[in-house]
């Protein structure tokens, strides 16, 4: 992927209007929406569950982008894959079998991505680089929307940026996930960042003027 896309994270829309805050969202130049599924075990917070995905793809065509934050993911892949998520993250350290999970993803051509949580090094997932289709990087600790960004995990997106430079068979997107806003965002895509997911930045003020002002700055623009 050649250019850069905001995902707005619906963890941070009101819930009791999540359609509404949607559809400002997508009329405001959304490109993919970002969907935390989280089941308390996992991380110590409870979001959706994967029904979610099949309600919000009945009101857009955008990407879906999963954020799988349970243990036993593989628990879960039939029905995300049925209800047509377009990318589906897992963590490492969610599955002792994440090569299968992620191909069975891939089996589905549903693009298949891992997530490294801020403790994750990138050579423990040194043998899944050549496989997987996307690489995020969280850049707060997993569970809650609303932290401060992680500084130190620019230089996790740069060696990712390096080695997909290096290596002709890696062909991942990269990811951000946590604190992105107007700062942080831009110094993510410095380092080589193409997808951009921001929940309480969107979701917590004027919707439609937020992902105007992210694509300002990552000089995005409107289709
Ligand atoms: O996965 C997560 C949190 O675990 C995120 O997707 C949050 O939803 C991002 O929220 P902000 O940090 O942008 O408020
Ligand atoms: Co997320």
């Amino acid at each position: 992927m050649n250019f850069d896309v905001i995902a707005p994270s619906i963890l941070s829309a009101d819930r009791l209007n999540l359609h509404r805050d949607l559809q400002t969202a997508i009329q405001g130049g959304a490109q993919m929406f970002h969907i935390d599924i989280m089941d308390g075990v996992f991380v110590p917070n409870l979001s959706f569950g994967p029904s979610f995905v099949q309600a919000i793809r009945k009101i857009t065509s955008l990407p879906l982008d999963v954020h799988l934050m349970t243990i036993n993911p593989e628990n879960y892949l039939d029905e995300l894959i049925a209800d047509q998520a377009d990318l589906i993250n897992l963590h490492v350290e969610s599955t002792n079998h994440i090569y299968r999970a992620i191909q069975k993803v891939q089996a589905a051509e549903i693009k298949a991505g891992i997530v490294l949580n801020p403790g994750t090094s990138i050579s423990s997932v040194a043998p899944l680089l050549p496989l997987v289709d996307n690489v995020l990087v969280m850049s707060v600790n997993p569970g809650f929307g609303g932290q401060q960004f992680i500084y130190a995990m620019t230089q996790k997106i740069q060696k990712l940026a390096q080695l997909r430079k290096q290596n002709a068979d890696y062909t991942y997107t990269i990811e951000v996930d946590g604190g992105i806003n107007e700062q942080t965002a831009k110094l993510c895509k410095v380092a080589g960042a193409q997808i951009f997911v921001a929940g309480s930045y969107v979701f917590d003020h004027d919707i439609a003027q937020q992902i105007a002002r992210l694509k300002e700055v990552l000089v995005i623009e409107n289709s």
